[in-house]
């Protein structure tokens, strides 16, 4: 072998370096008993779970589990796309050798530790508390029938509204608080926890039937960055625009029948319901502040276009979080395309896109 082709292999070995190797001996150990736990019939309690959080990874590491994660996920993807089984099958041992999605959650789940900040929805519950948002009241409030309430009827909204959490890795995130577990879905390509999060792909679960089952707010935090393909993204955001559509039917239903029986119902339109049905978005930052095809003027664009108006936003230095209430189509640019179009050129820029067809 010439110098030439070893140091090439040598450069195509450390490319090919996966994410198990990234672990220690005692990591590796951790997360593949995990793993074993969850495919054996005895079902992970919360208890394992908990044991993985209060045992954070390191969070370097587990960043670079996350990072090595998504990029062989992208090239595992362009390989189904161009039909190339060598590079499927290499890139699926791959995945499964690091552990493949179950590792990839449990770093995800010690990134959300309490020590790291908790996790995402501790943003929304501000949000809820900033716009008036009832807080919820002590459980027996949200089963009982004719909720006591607090006089102005606002508790008896709040307990007939429904969340759908997904991309859900616990069952204690700080959102769940306002909607006890008979009104919300949780659901995740893979449960960590079978007994309250639904191992559900969000893209095949389908708009209730029965309105009264739909939702009036969705969470997808640190979702959309997972789906690999630009245009796979456009049809998630699609997708949860038309659980959006059915809440929208439903709320214009209830306003019309409250505001036959009550005259005053005008007075109520303006308060804190006016900013549901609505979705709580999150991105890792750099997707919207250092990418070539994407920037916040243009996710703007793409969810006007779907019927979107922004209440709330938040950039941190790691993080972008986003309320977004549906209004409908009424803005009148519904439907329009997005390409991945260069808006931002430039060597130091990540290539997130998200594509509407
Ligand atoms: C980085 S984790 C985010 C977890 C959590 N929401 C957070 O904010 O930290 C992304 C999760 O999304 C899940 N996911 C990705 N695509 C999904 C889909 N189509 N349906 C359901 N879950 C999905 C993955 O399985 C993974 O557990």
């Amino acid at each position: 072998m010439t110098s030439s082709t070893k140091s090439k292999s040598k450069s195509k070995k450390k490319r090919k370096q996966s994410s198990s190797s990234l672990l220690s001996r005692r990591h590796r150990q951790s997360i593949s008993t995990t793993a074993k736990n969850s495919t054996s019939s005895s079902i992970p309690t919360p208890t394992s779970a908990s044991t993985s959080s209060t045992n954070p990874l390191p969070s370097k590491l587990s960043r670079a589990l996350i990072r090595s994660h998504h990029t062989t996920q992208k090239r595992l993807s362009q390989a189904i796309q161009q039909n190339d089984t060598n590079a499927i099958s290499e890139l699926t041992s791959e995945l499964t050798s690091s552990g493949g999605l179950e590792a990839y959650q449990r770093a995800s789940v010690s990134g959300q530790s309490s020590k790291r900040g908790g996790d995402s929805s501790k943003i929304l519950v501000d949000w809820f508390a900033e716009l008036g948002v009832p807080k919820p009241k002590a459980k027996h409030t949200s089963t009982s029938k004719g909720s006591s309430g607090n006089g102005n009827g606002n508790d008896d909204t709040l307990s007939r509204y429904r969340l759908l959490e997904i991309g859900c890795l616990s069952p204690t995130n700080a959102i769940h608080t306002y909607f006890p577990s008979s009104r919300r879905t949780l659901m995740d390509l893979n449960s960590l926890h079978p007994d309250e999060i639904l191992k559900q792909d969000f893209m095949k679960f389908p708009v209730p039937k029965n309105a009264d089952n739909g939702y009036d707010i969705i969470s997808c935090s640190l979702v959309l960055n997972y789906v690999p393909t630009p245009a796979g993204r456009g049809e998630m955001l699609e997708h949860i625009t038309s659980f959006m559509e059915q809440a929208l039917e439903r709320r214009q239903r209830r306003r019309s029948a409250a505001a036959a029986k009550d005259s005053k119902n005008k007075e109520k339109e303006d308060n804190w319901t006016s900013n549901f049905p609505s979705l709580f978005l999150v991105l890792p930052a750099p997707c919207v502040t250092n990418s070539r095809y994407l920037t916040e003027d243009r996710l703007q664009e793409i969810m006007v276009s779907m019927g979107y108006e922004l209440v709330k936003r938040k950039l941190s230095p790691k993080l972008v979080y986003y309320l977004w209430k549906y209004i409908g189509g009424s803005s009148g640019v519904r439907n329009t395309k997005f390409r991945k179009t260069e808006l931002l050129p430039g060597g130091k820029r990540n290539n997130f896109a998200i594509v509407v067809e």
